[in-house]
């Protein structure tokens, strides 16, 4: 069953477009990172469908209903960011409280182990956290709820490298016992690929790649040898990075070689090897401006 649609969709805040006519869909039961560099949209798709802001065109589905002021999207999908907020009047304890009478599949006894082990004294109140322990809360919530649709934007936030290994190894866990639709979006994909099924990469409003991480592994290749005999492979394929180490070459290129050119690169020395997913995302993204080294590499008169 397809659990967002998203047709067409376009979003722009006022002059400035994020979304640029974005078709995808997310299947039931899938983890999906949602990927992309700063201010590429990954909070934006991520609050339409959660139905709290609306597209500026096009259509979104979520269980089949537009989700913006939809109850069914509300009843069954929770949003975990770092403005998530709760009345001041509750203690954490209460907010556990009340997420048992608001959450229809909430697992009481995960959270209040979740909450004992990462130690948080049931009378404090939310907004007096501090940024770690605010996301570790919110994590918390968000792992607890059971949502049918999960979605945690950026959720690690302030915490330490400790709890962000705990925090991924309990929503890995809880997921594999529970299969539930989750959207994650992360800065660290170095971090999270492990947990990934899918990748959905946004770059310049659309997207980029979306499928399993191995594909996007795949979708590049390093080739390593003799400076001259990997020119004569590369010079007519778009170069996602290279280095050049003396007579020596080594370059990022798209992973299409027949099995004719690939016997003829082994002929010539030069080695194909496999390019991590987090490379491939960060070459993908990196574009026509080329590195930071650029910025310091050109003259006073550029
Ligand atoms: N309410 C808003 N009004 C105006 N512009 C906005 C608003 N919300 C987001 N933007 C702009 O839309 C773009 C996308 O923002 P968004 O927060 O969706 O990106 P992101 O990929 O989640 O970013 P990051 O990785 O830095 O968290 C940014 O340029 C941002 O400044």
């Amino acid at each position: 069953m397809t659990v967002i649609k998203f047709n067409n969709v376009t979003k722009s805040y006022r002059t400035h477009s994020v979304l640029d006519h974005m078709d995808f869909t997310i299947e039931e039961g899938v983890l999906t990172g949602v990927i992309g560099r700063n201010g590429v949209g990954k909070s934006t798709l991520m609050k339409i469908s959660a139905g709290y802001i609306q597209a500026t065109s096009g259509e979104v589905q979520v269980f089949s209903e537009n989700p913006f002021n939809s109850l069914k999207v509300s009843a069954n999908s929770i949003l975990v960011d770092d403005t998530m907020s709760f009345s001041d009047k509750l203690s954490l304890s209460d907010i556990l409280k009340e997420a048992n009478r608001f959450y229809l599949n909430w697992d009481a006894q995960l959270a209040q182990r979740l909450f004992d082990y990462f130690s948080f004294h049931p009378d404090v109140r939310h907004k007096h956290l501090s940024k770690g322990k605010k996301s570790t809360f919110n994590a918390i919530i968000g792992i607890a709820s059971h949502c049918p649709l999960t979605i945690f934007d950026e959720p690690t936030t302030g915490m330490d490298t400790a709890v962000r290994k705990d925090f991924y190894r309990a929503l890995l866990k809880d997921y594999i016992a529970n299969p539930r639709t989750i959207l994650l979006s992360s800065h660290h994909l170095e971090e999270i690929e492990d947990l990934l099924e899918d990748i959905l990469l946004i770059h310049d409003g659309k997207i980029r790649f979306h499928g399993p991480i191995t594909d996007l592994q795949e979708m590049l290749v390093k080739l390593v040898g003799k400076k001259v005999n990997v020119l004569a492979h590369t010079s007519k394929r778009t170069i996602f990075g290279s280095q050049v180490n003396g007579a020596y070459s080594e370059v990022l290129v798209e992973n299409k070689f027949t099995a004719d050119e690939k016997i003829r690169l082994s002929e010539e020395g030069i080695k194909m090897i496999p390019v991590s997913a987090n490379d491939a995302y960060v070459a993908l993204t990196t574009g026509a401006k080329g590195g930071i080294d650029d910025v310091f590499n050109r003259t006073a008169t550029d």
